[in-house]
């Protein structure tokens, strides 16, 4: 990917933060414009004011102008100070559109992203993203935008009132100073990027390792998580080391050089006073406009640098916001199925690594489980990918009551399917909660779907019943109520198939044939589709799917 489709996210996000700040954006400008003339508009009224003082007669009208000068200094410093705050309030606006649209697209990954990247490394990139963001922004409007205005004008009054000759050696100066900051960032900016690269990486393992520290502290991996972790750290420390090395050397060039400015700029100005050319008036401007334009020269260059480093901070999160997303077809149609009837018509898929599936077809329908069975890496789970639409057939159709899936709106489509998967995820909140995941909640269908999952006495007898927080102390569920909560979850949305990834595998048998007699009787209302291992308990009126013959492997 190209430097510029890298960051094309960024431009989405300053496209969406524009639309939504622009007359904020607008007044912070108009404020800027006028806290950097008054910047340059101050020193000037005092010089000519200095000028003045040794042949005014009424110092009555000097009084008033050194008042207007003193008023003038007042608004300049309320402005600028003024500036911080506005530019802080749009900037934070700019973090909200910033985290909001990431989240956004983030829900819309596919399944391989998720695969792919970790919780740690995401939350990494969008909060760096988000700083960077907002660090930008804040440059260009406290920064940049002032120091460029306060430049430019200086640089008029300088040529305009004193010598143009001296104007030019000031930008001369500048220029050089400017290109020099550039060019040196440039050089910098590669370890920068280095030590970014392994920061990542880290997040990236830490993530890793988090969620899998039971089993890795079984295998006394303590020491090989340390030293790759420690390793990853030292590469960080390293290239800031180096980069903050580059920065120190080039800043210790800079200090001869504003020496140097000054001295060539007084040499040229103390002959034009000896002949009269320029004033005292004069040469206090010429002073104070100098020594403050070293300022604009220092935040230009300074900007330049932090707008590397941020751009450098914004690429993790630009990738991120770039991955793939779930395809939504373009011809969707409303879809609400009828009987439930699921048919794979020859359907193939392969991963990236030439495995999957081959020819796949079978009818799962009402009246009993269709189970899907088959040696390890036959395909069961792929089959499941392919009903829930993870992953999208490379071969022949899935239909549900005669409509292909894939034509299927994806939201639609999750209204009609539910699944109950194999490891129970529940959260630290209310029973309640844990059934509804965020929908709407309809007491009817609760205790509906709470007693077609065998679980509502349960719930009852305790005391404070749906409302009993799963983290609780008091409250534990064995592997089997777990189960139920599940199925539960899954009926809440009355369901027209609903997908068993080997739910009860982790059971004891009386409980999983229990549970599975109990779905068994749901299965005249609910398409029932079951991934299992355990022939035994499969009934006469079931359906099975034996996928041995269809995986497809790499020879
Ligand atoms: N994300 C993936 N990327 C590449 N190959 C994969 C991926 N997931 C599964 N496979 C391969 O596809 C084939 C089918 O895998 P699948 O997980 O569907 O089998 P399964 O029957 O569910 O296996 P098990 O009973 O062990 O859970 C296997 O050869 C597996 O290695």
């Amino acid at each position: 990917m190209s430097n510029g489709s890298t960051l094309s996210p960024v431009s989405e996000i300053l496209h969406a933060y524009w639309r939504s700040d622009r007359w904020l954006l607008l007044v912070v400008v108009a404020v800027v414009l006028i806290s950097s003339a008054t910047s340059v508009a101050t020193p000037y009224v005092f010089s000519c004011l200095i000028d003045r003082l040794p042949r005014e007669e009424d110092m009555s009208v000097l009084a008033w102008g050194f008042a207007g000068y003193a008023v003038l200094l007042g608004v300049a410093s309320a402005l600028q100070r003024m500036l911080q705050y506005l530019s802080f309030m749009t900037a934070e606006n700019l973090g909200f559109i910033a985290a909001t649209g990431f989240f956004d697209r983030i829900l819309r990954k596919t399944a391989a992203f998720f695969l792919e990247h970790n919780p740690v490394e995401i939350q990494n990139a969008a909060a760096r993203g988000r700083s960077a963001l907002t660090a930008l922004v804040q440059l260009g409007i406290v920064v940049f935008i002032p120091a460029a205005t306060q430049l430019l004008l200086t640089f008029v009054t300088l040529g305009a009132l004193l010598n143009i000759q001296i104007a030019a050696i000031v930008v001369v100066y500048g220029a050089v100073l400017i290109t020099l900051t550039w060019s040196s960032t440039r050089r910098a900016y590669v370890f920068l990027e280095r030590a970014r690269e392994a920061g990542q990486d880290n997040a990236r393992f830490v993530g890793n390792v988090m969620s899998s520290m039971d089993t890795l502290r079984y295998f006394g991996s303590h020491s090989w998580m340390s030293q790759r972790f420690t390793m990853t750290a030292r590469e960080v420390r390293d290239n800031w080391r180096a980069y903050v090395l580059q920065r120190v050397a080039f800043i210790a060039v800079l200090g001869p050089a504003v020496a140097l400015q000054f001295a060539v700029t007084f040499l040229l100005l103390i002959p034009e006073y000896q002949v009269g050319a320029v004033t005292i008036g004069d040469m206090v401007l010429f002073n104070t406009l100098l020594l403050q334009l070293n300022m604009p020269f220092e935040m230009v260059a300074r900007a330049i640098s932090d707008a590397a480093r941020s751009r450098a901070d914004l690429i993790p999160l630009a990738r991120l916001w770039a991955a793939p997303e779930e395809r939504r077809p373009s011809h969707a149609q409303d879809f609400t199925p009828s009987d439930g009837q699921l048919s794979f018509e020859g359907v193939g898929y392969a991963y990236d690594n030439g495995r999957g599936v081959t020819n796949v077809s079978f009818v799962a329908g009402r009246g009993g489980i269709t189970f899907l069975v088959g040696e390890s890496g036959s395909g069961k789970s792929t089959i499941f990918r392919l009903v829930l639409k993870s992953i999208e057939p490379d071969r022949g159709r899935i239909l549900v009551d005669g409509t292909d899936i894939a034509g299927i709106e994806r939201a639609d489509w999750y209204a009609a399917v539910a699944v109950v998967p194999q490891d129970v995820m529940l959260l630290n909140e209310s029973l309640a909660d844990n059934i509804l995941l965020g929908r709407p909640r309809n007491e009817v269908r609760l205790r509906a779907a709470s007693e077609k999952a065998a679980i509502l006495p349960l719930i009852e007898a305790l005391p404070e019943g749906f409302d009993t927080a799963v983290g609780e102390r008091g409250l534990k569920l064995s592997g089997g109520e777990r189960q139920r909560i599940a199925i539960a979850r899954a009926l809440y949305g009355e369901p027209a198939i609903l997908l068993l990834d080997e739910a009860s595998s982790a059971l004891d048998e009386e409980t999983e044939q229990d549970i599975m007699n109990h779905i068994r009787t749901l299965a005249k209302d609910v398409t029932v589709l079951a991934i299992t291992h355990r022939k035994g308990v499969v009934s006469t009126s079931d359906v099975v799917v034996d996928l041995t013959d269809c995986g497809l492997s790499v020879t």
